[in-house]
């Protein structure tokens, strides 16, 4: 069967997904695309899905009988508006992180899709389906014994004049947040954010960098660096020590080279480059669970989860080294 999919927001991330199912990936088609920015929905159909539909909005393109699932890519302010229609028309929903911008927002998903049923979203943490941290998880759980401590780093080479402080844990530690509780199955019961001197390049309304130190329900310390200009690369780090030894993320695939007597490897820049197999699979993944009209891969309660830590780090952010204490409702049976 060939899904007939809709993507609302044909920006960076739409337009790759959008590349992805119409050109890499198989038993998917673009039907559908809107965009507030009409201009690049036509772009995005003129120059990868010469097929679809342009919609004036969402919600049309949800309604559509041309739509099997949809896509929300836009800004995330706009996902709980989409997701909640798409659980509404019944069809399965793949949405970019944040499952929504609040807590509560995100709460509102895991009620609608608990009342609906049956599993319909899927939420874009597709550091789940990288090759390195599925790796990781399985060094933990075979070889590392316990995890006690994990250290991380989150680095971006730069980000623009919109991208304020709380955005460092909204937009780009979520990943963090989501991905560590999948890699150690644990929850988080605290969360602490020390500022390091402000670096030189960093604006006006951000603090950068930042650490941000969380605890598990069972005990474990994660300390993540938040560092959004750090200027040489985009570096995705991440260390998890245990009772036995020792697991590394491994670095992505690069020719390792001796030139003008130096030993070099080169480091990317992009995340859409770190982590292209990561977001080919999770849509693949996305494809063959929505061709059986359902969704897998991490939840609307991960989405909430998520939601409701980073919040807990926002306010952590605001009391610079206290520790901020987090607390999670019971988990519906949709989710055991
Ligand atoms: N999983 C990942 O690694 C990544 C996820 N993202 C997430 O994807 C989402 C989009 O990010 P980008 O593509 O980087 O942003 P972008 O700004 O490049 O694209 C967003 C697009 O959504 C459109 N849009 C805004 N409001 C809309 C609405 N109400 N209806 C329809 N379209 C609307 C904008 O016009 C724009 O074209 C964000 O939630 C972001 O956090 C972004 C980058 C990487
Ligand atoms: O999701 C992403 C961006 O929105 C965010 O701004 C970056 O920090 C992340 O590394 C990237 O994966």
């Amino acid at each position: 069967m060939t899904v007939k999919i809709g993507v609302i927001g044909t920006g960076a991330i739409g337009r790759d997904h959008a590349r992805r199912i119409e050109k890499v990936l198989a038993g998917g088609k673009i039907t559908a695309l809107s965009d507030v920015n009409m201009a690049s929905a036509e772009a995005v159909k003129a120059e990868i899905a010469p097929d679809a539909e342009i919609f004036a909005t969402g919600e049309e393109l949800i309604a559509s009988a041309n739509v099997d699932a949809v896509l929300v890519c836009s800004w995330g302010q706009t996902h709980e508006q989409y997701v909640l229609a798409a659980i509404a028309a019944g069809k399965p929903c793949f949405c970019e992180k944040p499952l929504a911008t609040t807590a509560d927002g995100a709460k509102r998903i895991v009620d609608a899709e608990v009342a609906a049923g049956k599993r319909l979203v899927q939420v874009g943490f597709m550091r789940r389906y990288d090759a390195g941290y599925v790796a990781l998880k399985s060094a933990v759980e075979s070889h590392t014994g316990a995890p006690i401590m994990v250290h991380a780093a989150h680095r971006n080479p730069r980000v623009g004049n919109n991208y304020v402080t709380p955005m460092a844990i909204h937009d780009t530690l979520i990943h963090e947040i989501d991905v560590f509780r999948w890699l150690l199955d644990d929850d988080y019961t605290e969360a602490r954010v020390t500022f390091p001197r402000k670096c030189a390049r960093s604006h006006e309304k951000l603090r950068d960098p930042q650490i941000v130190t969380l605890k598990t329900a069972k005990g474990v310390v994660i300390d993540t660096e938040i560092f959004v200009n750090c200027h040489y690369g985009y570096d995705i780090q991440c260390e998890v020590v245990g009772e036995d030894g020792i697991a590394k993320l491994p670095e992505p695939m690069a020719i390792q080279m001796r030139l003008g007597a130096k030993l070099q490897n080169e480091i990317l820049v992009d995340w859409k480059d770190r982590f292209v197999g990561a977001y080919d699979v999770e849509l693949q993944d996305f494809l063959q669970a929505a061709a059986r009209g359902t969704a897998s891969g991490p939840t609307s309660w991960d989405g909430y989860m998520a939601a409701v830590t980073s919040d807990a780090c926002v306010k952590a952010q605001e009391c610079e080294g206290e520790a901020v204490a987090i607390t999670y409702p019971a988990r519906p049976a949709l989710y055991a």
